[in-house]
This record gives C-alpha cells, structure tokens and sequence, in this order.
C-alpha cells in the first residue's frame, strides 16, 4: 500500500466526516423525536386508559414512601399533596372515589392507581390470576441488593422457594422463644430504664424499637443482644450486635444505596463498614451452625429455635434429599436456570435475614402504649381479660389463643397506625376492577367497574384502606371490639390490609402478634400507663396529649412514632 500525497487519508477521512455528520445528526436527532413520538403516543394511551377516573398528572414519579413527605409539592412536577395526605382517606374523599389514578410522563408506558379501598384491595391481593407484586419496582430493586430475597422476589419458583424455606421455620417453638424473649426483653428494659417499681419511661418508640431489636435478634440469629451496646471505637472489624444495630439504624439508606455510596461520603462510613461486617458475621454464623448440625448428623430431631439455625437445618435436609433421589438436573440454591432448584443457597438466606420486621413491630408497640395511656377505660377492660384467663400465674404462650383482646386492641392500634404504608401490585393482564364513588356530601355510594391494562401499577394505599369510612362503621373512633371475630362480639367483616392479604401477605403476622400479646400482657396486670404531659404543671387537655403522641408521626419507611414519654404506675 503507498500514500497519494493529492489525497491523503487523513484528509478525505476529514472531508468525509464533514459530509456524514449532518447524516450522523439527522439519524440522533430522528431518534429522539421518534422516541418523544413513541413516548408521547403511549401517554396518549395511558390518559385514554385513565378517562373518567379523578385522575392527576406529574413529570416524575414522587410518591415512595419515606420520600414522599420530604419532597416540595410542585404541582405538574411533583404533586406531592395529591397523593399523600393526613388523614390519609382525605384525598379519596374529596376525589369522590376509592380509585384514583396518576399519569406520569416520565413513566409513559403505564397508569398508576392508587387505591383507598379495603375491598379492592383484598380482591387485587388474593386474586393471583391477574395481578402480581411489583417486585420490578425501585424500592424492591434496592432490596433485591442484598441478594435475591422473599420482600422482593418475584411472583412463582423464586418467591415459592423462599416462603416455603422460611414458612417452616415459623413453628409453634419459635412463637413460643418469642413470648419468652420478649418476656425477659419487657423486665430488662424495666430494669435498665429504673421503672421497675414505676416512673417515667422516656422516648417510648426508641425503647420499643430497642425491645423489638433484641427479641428478632435473639429469635432470628440465637444472639444474646444486651440492652446497651457498645460502640468500637472505629477501627478493624466491628462486632456483630453493633454492625446489626448500625445497620437497623441506617435501614433507609442502606436500601436506598449503593454500597460505594456508604464507602466514600466519610459520614456515612460507619454504615458501609456495618454493612459489609454483618454480611460477613452472618455468613460465618450461618456456617457454624450448618457445620454443628452436619456433625450432628442425626437431623431427625427438632430443628434449632432460632431462624438462621432452622434455615440452616432445612437447607441441609433438602440438600440431603435432593441428593438422594436425584442428578444432575437438581441445583441447591440460586437461580436454576434449566434445573430444578431445591431450598435456597447461603446468600438468599442471609439476604432473607436482613428483613427482620423489627421496626413495623417496634413502632406499632409505641402506637399501642400510647393509646393505652390515652384510652384508659380500655387498659381496664385488658387487665381484666389477663386476670379471668391467667389469675395470679404470669401470662405464658398458651394464653395467647385466650387473650382476643389484647390481640383487638394491637390490631386496632395499627389499623389507625398504620405503619407499612404503601404496597404496589400491577396487572398482569387486563381486568375489570369494581370501585366506588360518592357525590360531595359523601351519600348516593355507586359501585363502578374500570378496565385496568396489563402492566397498570397499582398502588395498596394501606392507611386509606385501613380507615376507609365507607367500609368501617365510625372509623375515627378507637374500637378494638372491631376486630373480635363474629357481629355478637362486635366483629366487622372488613378486610384488614396491615399486614396485606395473599400469597405476599406478611409472613412474620404470627410472630408480630405473639410479640405484641406477650408485651401487653406482661405489662399490663403490672402497671398503669398514664400520659406524661409535656411540662408539668401545665394544662394540657386529652386532645392536645393525643396531638402530641400521635399526630407527631412521620413517615418513613414505616410510620414513624414521635418522641414522648409515659408514666407507668405500679398497681401494688
Ligand atoms: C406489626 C408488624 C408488621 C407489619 C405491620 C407488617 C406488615 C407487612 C406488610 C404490609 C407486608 C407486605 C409487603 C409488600 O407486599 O411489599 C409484609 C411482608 C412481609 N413481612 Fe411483615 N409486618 C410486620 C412484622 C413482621 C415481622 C415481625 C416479620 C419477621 C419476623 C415480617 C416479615 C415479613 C416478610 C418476610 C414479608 C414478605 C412476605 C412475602 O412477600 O411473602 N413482618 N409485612
């Protein structure tokens, strides 16, 4: 090959570019205008799929919880207060409707729905044909983080093979270590807190949190977890109670970020070092204990009664059963592409082991104490219910079935609570849905059915449903009674949504329940719960102290309780 001096590459390469970048341009260009068309077509779409429901329109998607209070309301842009509001049926009820839907054009492909019924939502939740859990959605995504896990799994073999492992696991002894613990975790923060013979406990959701924290703790990973942890001082690896502490206190962020974030901003280090000293413990904890029960050998007898050993426990049973019947077509764990998978491989379980529920628990807990101290012709009613079933003995988990109102009023605390929020589904083909609407004196309720396209995402407004006054008779008013099964108890056959419904429903209900239960009625036959009013001294009214407790919520990823304080006073 030899160059022609007239001509040289270089410059016909020049000349050339000259005359294909106007092409090159006119390509770029044409894509995005037939990407804005395309986009603009399919929003045209998604506002013909929405027509005749109270619809509203923003640029961006601004409604995730935790986010949604901390965001301005900028309206076409976010318009925050058109879908998050206290009380949270207000925006439903002067829509006229429990469907509401959102058009977002930064999300063009599909409507949003929000939904504020009870009944609706039980019907999208249990009816698996046709609506699915969006666990393609952010907030799932960023849990999906820690591996893959039940919380974010997706419909089918990989949610299945999670529930199934961890619905073994939830037997009556784990229920069982949970009265107890939660037992000694109620007279430990007594003692600590020097309320034994009575006074003021401070900051009551952060101590509630601090109960719930250790009895999961101990429940889920067999660990001892005392009520004051010590921080290290910052250098080498931190210990496991405190990296699971940093962890639950950095809850949001670690869900929200990726790790590198939580490794460069310097004040958020701490965190990343949490993160990446928990995965490392509990991937050690989970060894040992699969180490100690293979060198057991005989795995007949009872699994462990914490969740991380009985995980174990029923990995190495599949593992041994799959092996014994079977070939190559059998994989343990992970994704199984082409084969059959049995139980879950070591990251799926510690993944699954990061979704304690502490939190939800821990806040419901201060929401119950509160309304202890605030209704206090109830606290009667429940210390008598403790005292005909258990007399003199101290409350056991055998009591639990015995004591319904206890249970009532827990379930009536988070219906007016409620702390999970907002939970999405979406249509995995198209469907009609009924729904209802009212005129503006909220009389003259109409059933409507709308046709929701495949791929719609749907938003379970929880705290909607869960206060929906077309479905509950005198929904403000604090009922337990409600929630006793059967009308001659004061039953009411609403669906209750705070713990979903389904095959996504919480797995942790029973566990929740017993924690609750065995808190109230440890505390209960012992002590008077009385408000403690902000400055002594003062006039300060019911409805004030109930602003103060209750209305001081904020929204984060779960509802929030505010700070306050109780008085418990010794009954003897
Ligand atoms: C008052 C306490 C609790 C409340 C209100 C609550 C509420 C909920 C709700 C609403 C869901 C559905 C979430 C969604 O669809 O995205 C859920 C799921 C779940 N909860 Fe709870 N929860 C509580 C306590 C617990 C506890 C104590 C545990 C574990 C020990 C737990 C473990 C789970 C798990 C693993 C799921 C996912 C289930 C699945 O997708 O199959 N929860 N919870």
């Amino acid at each position: 090959m030899s160059w022609n001096f007239d001509n040289p590459p270089f410059s016909s390469g020049a000349k050339n570019l000259k005359d294909v970048l106007p092409h090159i341009c006119l390509v770029i260009l044409g894509s995005i205008g037939l990407y804005v068309l395309k986009s603009l077509v399919s929003y045209i779409g998604v506002l013909r799929q929405v027509k005749g429901l109270p619809t509203r329109h923003g640029l961006f998607p601004a409604w995730e919880v935790g986010l949604r209070p901390r965001l301005p309301h900028i309206p076409w842009l976010f318009p925050v207060n058109s879908f998050y509001t206290r009380p949270e049926f207000d925006i439903y009820q002067s829509s006229q409707s429990d469907l509401l839907a959102f058009t977002v054009l930064a999300l063009p492909t599909r409507p949003v729905y929000f939904i504020g019924s009870p009944q609706l939502a039980k019907y999208i939740c249990t009816k698996t044909s046709s609506f699915g859990k969006a666990s393609f959605e952010k907030r799932y995504e960023n849990i999906r983080q820690f591996g893959s896990n039940i919380v974010s799994a997706y419909d089918g073999e990989e949610h299945r093979r999670h529930k199934n492992a961890i619905r073994g696991c939830f037997g009556e002894e784990i229920f069982e270590k949970v009265w107890e613990k939660m037992t000694e975790q109620v007279d430990t923060m007594l003692i600590e807190e020097k309320v034994d013979e009575g006074g003021v406990i401070r900051d009551v959701a952060k101590l509630m949190i601090k109960v719930t924290f250790a009895v999961t703790g101990e429940a889920g990973f067999g660990e001892k977890i005392p009520w004051n942890i010590q921080r290290s001082n910052g250098e080498g690896e931190m210990p496991f109670v405190e990296s699971m502490e940093a962890m639950d206190e950095s809850l949001l962020l670690q869900f929200l970020m990726p790790s590198w974030v939580l490794k460069v901003v310097p004040s958020l280090r701490r965190y990343g070092r949490a993160r990446r000293d928990y995965l490392k413990h509990t991937h050690k904890l989970y060894q040992n204990r699969r180490e100690q029960l293979i060198s057991e050998d005989d795995l007949s007898s009872k699994p462990p009664k914490d969740i991380l050993g009985a995980l174990a426990h029923s990995q190495i049973i599949a593992e041994r059963g799959a092996s014994s019947s079977s070939d190559s077509k059998t994989q343990i764990g992970g994704k199984g592409y082409g084969k059959s998978v049995v139980g879950l491989s070591e990251e799926e379980v510690i993944s699954d082991m990061c979704d304690a529920g502490h939190e939800t628990t821990g806040h419901t807990l201060a929401f119950i104490l509160a309304n202890l101290a605030l209704y206090p012709e109830w606290q009667d009613e429940l210390y008598n219910e403790i005292k005909d079933v258990c007399g003199d003995d101290e409350p056991n988990y055998r009591n639990m079935n015995q004591l319904p109102l206890c249970l009532a009023f827990a379930l009536e605390s988070l219906r007016q609570h409620d702390v999970a929020r907002l939970i999405f589904k979406y249509a995995t083909e198209d469907v009609l849905v009924p729904y209802s609407t009212w005129d503006k004196g909220g009389s003259n309720v109409i059933q409507k059915q709308h046709l929701m396209k495949k791929g719609s995402l749907i938003g379970l407004d929880l705290p909607a449903c869960q206060k929906n006054p077309y479905h509950w008779t005198e929904t403000d008013q604090f009922n337990p009674r409600r929630h006793l099964s059967g009308k001659e108890g004061g039953g009411e056959d609403v669906p209750y949504l705070g713990f979903s419904l389904g095959t996504r429903a919480c797995i942790g209900k029973r566990f929740a329940e017993v924690e609750m239960v065995s808190f109230m009625a440890r505390i209960i036959p012992r002590y008077r719960i009385k408000i403690k009013k902000e400055t002594e001294g003062e006039e300060e009214g019911w409805e004030q102290s109930r602003k103060r407790m209750i209305d001081t919520a904020y929204e984060d990823l779960t509802l929030t309780p505010g700070k306050f304080d109780l008085i418990f006073e010794n009954r003897e």
